[in-house]
């Protein structure tokens, strides 16, 4: 069997602008992999797709030495005969797509005969098209271009969903971010505090949330303007990012000049020290607003709350009683932060 040329009237159209598959672009590259257990055939295949331009073909004369040289070249289309010594061509095409998992190879089915069954069974097994042998040139060239048009739509296609996938990844967090501290955002918290309740429930470890709010925040808006208060809600936030050294610890900006820390397998002990650590720290952050005498010192009041949850902790109830403690840490003359369950703040602590 052989590979019959095309009548003059086509051939004149091959030899123009449709005898090569890839007249657009022929520099990219192009592999076919052919299955077919005739020699001449075979020959007479790979002959043509050189001439039409294919830049690699490569040759297997059964099903398992097709699928070897499938796993380890990956070509971009395969002509695959039915009828094969020992495994048959819908065997192959199956295993073939078995081993692509979520990739897509054209394959173009070989049939001997025009025979509706073989295309029926082709195109069940996997396959993408067929080919009635012997094949004309100008219907292989044909059916080349139609597959490689697919295929380049669908890298196009995967290339698209991937960056479309990055994109929605990229507006989730921001949508989770607050855009002037660069901390995470009350929505991010509470969906963050909620995993986190679970997780620990799950775990039987300690969960800790602080509030912490600036001390008299609106006399220095008052005195040294929203955009000195704006640098200062900054800095603080950075302060409190540098402080979460673990990795599950959160950070986030809960409103206003209030924001959160969730501290996740951080008893109550911890969570005094750690607060601690905090104000510590704090001290050494000093701001100077362009208008003021010197160097001022900004403090935090923060209410802390610890438990590790059962089935009633619920996120609300955590902010509540974080909330009570920092109302406390408040009336109690501010710097310092109170702990719920210990009922006790920071200064207290330290004086036992
Ligand atoms: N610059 C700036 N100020 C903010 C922002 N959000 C809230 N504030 C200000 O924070 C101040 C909070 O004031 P209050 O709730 O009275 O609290 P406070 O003055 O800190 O007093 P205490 O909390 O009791 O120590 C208000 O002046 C708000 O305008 C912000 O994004 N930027």
């Amino acid at each position: 069997m052989s590979v019959i040329p095309p009548p003059s009237s086509e051939r004149s159209a091959i030899e123009s602008d449709a005898a090569r598959f890839t007249p657009q672009d022929a520099s990219a590259p192009f592999s076919v992999l052919v299955v077919e257990d005739q020699p001449s055939m075979r020959t007479a295949l790979v002959r043509e797709l050189h001439q039409a331009g294919v830049s690699e073909v490569l040759e297997a004369e059964n099903g398992r030495a097709a699928l070897a040289l499938f796993r380890s070249r990956r070509p971009d289309l395969v002509l695959l005969d039915i009828r094969l010594p020992g495994e048959d061509g819908y065997w192959v095409a199956r295993q073939l797509r078995e081993t692509e998992r979520g990739e897509w190879t054209p394959i173009i089915f070989l049939s001997g005969l025009d025979n509706d069954l073989d295309v029926w069974r082709g195109i069940e097994a996997g396959g993408d098209d067929y080919l009635v042998k012997p094949v004309k040139p100008i219907v292989l060239v044909a059916k080349l271009r139609a597959m490689r048009r697919l295929l380049d739509m669908r890298r196009r296609l995967v290339t698209l969903s991937a960056e479309l996938h990055l994109a929605n990844q990229k507006l989730n967090e921001m949508v989770e971010l607050d855009s002037l501290t660069n901390l995470v955002n009350r929505r991010g918290m509470d969906r963050m505090l909620h995993a986190e309740i679970a997780a620990a429930r799950r775990e039987g470890k300690p969960l800790t949330l602080m509030l912490c709010d600036l001390d008299h925040f609106k006399q220095f808006n008052d005195t040294y303007g929203h955009v000195q208060g704006d640098e200062c809600l900054k800095h603080v936030g950075r302060l409190l990012r540098e402080v979460c050294v673990r990795p599950r610890d959160v950070a986030a900006r809960y409103g206003g000049e209030e924001f959160a820390l969730i501290l996740p397998n951080t008893p109550r002990s911890g969570a005094m020290t750690f607060a601690r650590a905090l104000g510590q720290m704090l001290k050494s952050l000093k701001v100077r607003p362009p208008n003021a005498p010197g160097e001022l010192q900004l403090t935090l009041s923060g209410g802390i709350t610890t438990c590790i949850p059962d089935e009633h902790t619920s996120a609300e109830t955590m902010l509540m009683r974080a909330d009570e403690a920092l109302y406390a840490a408040k009336s109690q003359g501010r710097n310092r932060f109170f702990s719920f369950e210990m009922q006790m703040d920071t200064i207290e602590q330290r004086q036992l």
